[in-house]
């Protein structure tokens, strides 16, 4: 399938069967109102199915059937040994339905099939196969109490635990939260986002084929307002897991102090800075510098938006950028040529137009780019555009555009990079380019985000964690540090008679 063409792609999507039903406790279900909603194909405007559109009747089904399940120990009390062989297969099940993953991913979504099928698919099977290798290897403590006495410090799962799953990598999201939440004995209910749920429902199934016990793993689609809240506010949902943007991160905030108090972790929007000193290896930093902002037509959490170079090299290095901008241009999901489809939907489009009119407004400079593109009918592009001339007190450097826009900031000195980069709400990544160690060593060190590149943009693998600081969330993706984020840590005090 590497080397299928953009038509064998779509008859491939022509004979695909899509199901677009729930899952709750075992099976593939109607919302209990029967009521669905049209999941679009983001390149054409065509419908790909109608999807249950689930409401709080269904999440109480849902919630009831969890708690059993979770209660009954039928899988938390499991050997983690045990757990791990059923995240091996489900991960092995993965791969064998790879093809038909990425397409569904790759329809509803509107990313490059070649994203698809070479990142998204690969990276959930990753995760599910990491979590489920690493969990029969995770030791509890004795801690280091006097001698008539033994302390235990055991991690228990939290019990039922929602997910809310964002639409710009609905996929790989949904796995880096439920990996480490079912690895560690919890009963997960997924919403995925509403424009983008099919991926997340075709899971479900294959969990079940991997041996996952009923009401372990149950995916409802539907409505944020309605159905999210409703998640969010339960009090028999003692865990809720999210990524998504700032502004609903903390309503679900609110939601916890309204209700029981549920554990919330949260990995939410960035504006992260990229920043390029000088002496770095220019030709390498202004392909990523472009890379950082186009990839996923910066519909990215971690999107290098602010490209902070200093004035030096401003010029040359921006002409440099602008070259590599002119690869990215938006073409076909279907073709494997493409490295950058549409926006997810007409919405998304237009909060990009509008921030691109906003920009010019504030007096930045529109270096390039900025318009629709027309590439399939009904599709919604935007070009790779780029902003120079700006400052760092902007909208289009201060809000997250979650489009293709790409803001350039000029800095003098080491202290004046730290300091632009740090005058931000979020903190989710950044880089700094740079061939002397010493500098880049300071300003990674300086820099308030969860990820830091040095000479590199998007590193990082299953075994680092993943998240932000500041308003850009609090908990944990990837690696053994999830764990946490999904379990209570108990202590247990015995006194020798
Ligand atoms: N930090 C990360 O790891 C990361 C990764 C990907 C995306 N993101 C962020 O996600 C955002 C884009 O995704 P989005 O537009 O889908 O975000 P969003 O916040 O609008 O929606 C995310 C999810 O929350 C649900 N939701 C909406 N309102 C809700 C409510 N009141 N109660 C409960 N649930 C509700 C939505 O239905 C969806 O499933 C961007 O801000 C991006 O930076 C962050």
């Amino acid at each position: 399938m590497q080397d299928f063409s953009a038509k064998d792609w779509a008859d491939r999507a022509a004979s695909l069967t899509i199901e677009g039903r729930a899952f709750i406790d075992g099976a593939y279900v109607n919302a209990l109102s029967g009521n669905t909603r049209p999941t679009l194909n983001p390149a054409s405007g065509e419908v790909l199915a109608a999807v249950a559109s689930c409401g709080p009747e269904d999440a109480d089904k849902a919630i009831a059937s969890a708690k059993a399940v979770f209660e009954a120990g039928t899988w938390a009390n499991q050997a983690p040994s045990e757990r791990k062989k059923v995240l091996v297969r489900w991960a092995e099940l993965i791969e064998a339905h790879a093809e038909e993953l990425a397409l569904l991913e790759c329809l509803d979504v509107g990313k490059p099939i070649s994203d698809t099928l070479n990142v998204d698919v690969p990276a959930a099977a990753r995760t599910l196969r990491w979590s489920g290798e690493a969990i029969d290897k995770v030791y509890d403590q004795v801690a280091p109490t006097p001698h008539d006495t033994l302390a235990l410090v055991t991690r228990l799962p939290l019990g039922v635990v929602a997910a809310i799953v964002p639409w710009n990598f609905p996929f790989s999201t949904t796995a880096w939260k439920i990996a480490p939440a079912i690895a560690t004995g919890n009963s997960v209910i997924l919403k995925p986002a509403s424009n983008t749920p099919l991926t997340a429902i075709k899971l479900a199934g294959l969990a079940k084929q991997a041996g996952l016990p009923d009401g372990v793993l149950q995916v409802l689609p539907g409505p944020g307002g309605s159905l999210g809240s409703h998640l969010a506010k339960h009090m028999d949902v003692e865990g809720l897991t999210f990524t998504g943007s700032t502004p609903v991160g903390k309503m679900l905030m609110e939601y916890s102090g309204q209700s029981n108090l549920k554990r919330t972790y949260l990995e939410l929007g960035g504006k992260s800075p990229n920043i390029v000193f000088a002496d770095a290896n220019l030709d390498k930093a202004a392909a990523m510098a472009a890379t950082a902002v186009f990839y996923n037509g910066g519909q990215t959490c971690t999107a290098g938006t602010r490209l902070l170079v200093q004035a030096s090299i401003h010029d040359a290095f921006v002409a440099k950028v602008i070259e590599h901008a002119k690869s990215w241009r938006p073409g076909n999901p279907l073709d494997p040529a493409t490295s950058m489809g549409p926006m997810v939907d007409e919405a998304q489009y237009n909060t990009v137009a509008e921030y691109v009119r906003i920009g010019c407004d504030e007096g930045a400079h529109l270096a390039y780019g900025g318009k629709r593109v027309a590439v399939t009918e009904g599709g919604f592009y935007h070009e790779p555009t780029i902003f120079t001339g700006a400052n760092n007190q902007m909208r289009i450097a201060q809000e997250e555009i979650f489009g293709p826009v790409m803001t350039v900031i000029p800095f003098e000195t080491e202290a004046e990079a730290i300091a632009i980069a740090n005058d931000s709400i979020f903190g989710l990544a950044g880089a700094v380019w740079s061939k002397d160690i010493n500098v880049a060593h300071r300003v990674a060190k300086a820099v308030r985000v969860g990820t830091m590149g040095i000479n590199n943009y998007f590193g990082g693998d299953m075994t680092v964690p993943f998240g932000g600081f500041k308003q850009s969330g609090n908990g944990r993706d990837k690696s053994m540090h999830a764990f946490d984020d999904y379990t209570e840590l108990k202590t247990t005090w015995i006194e020798f008679d």
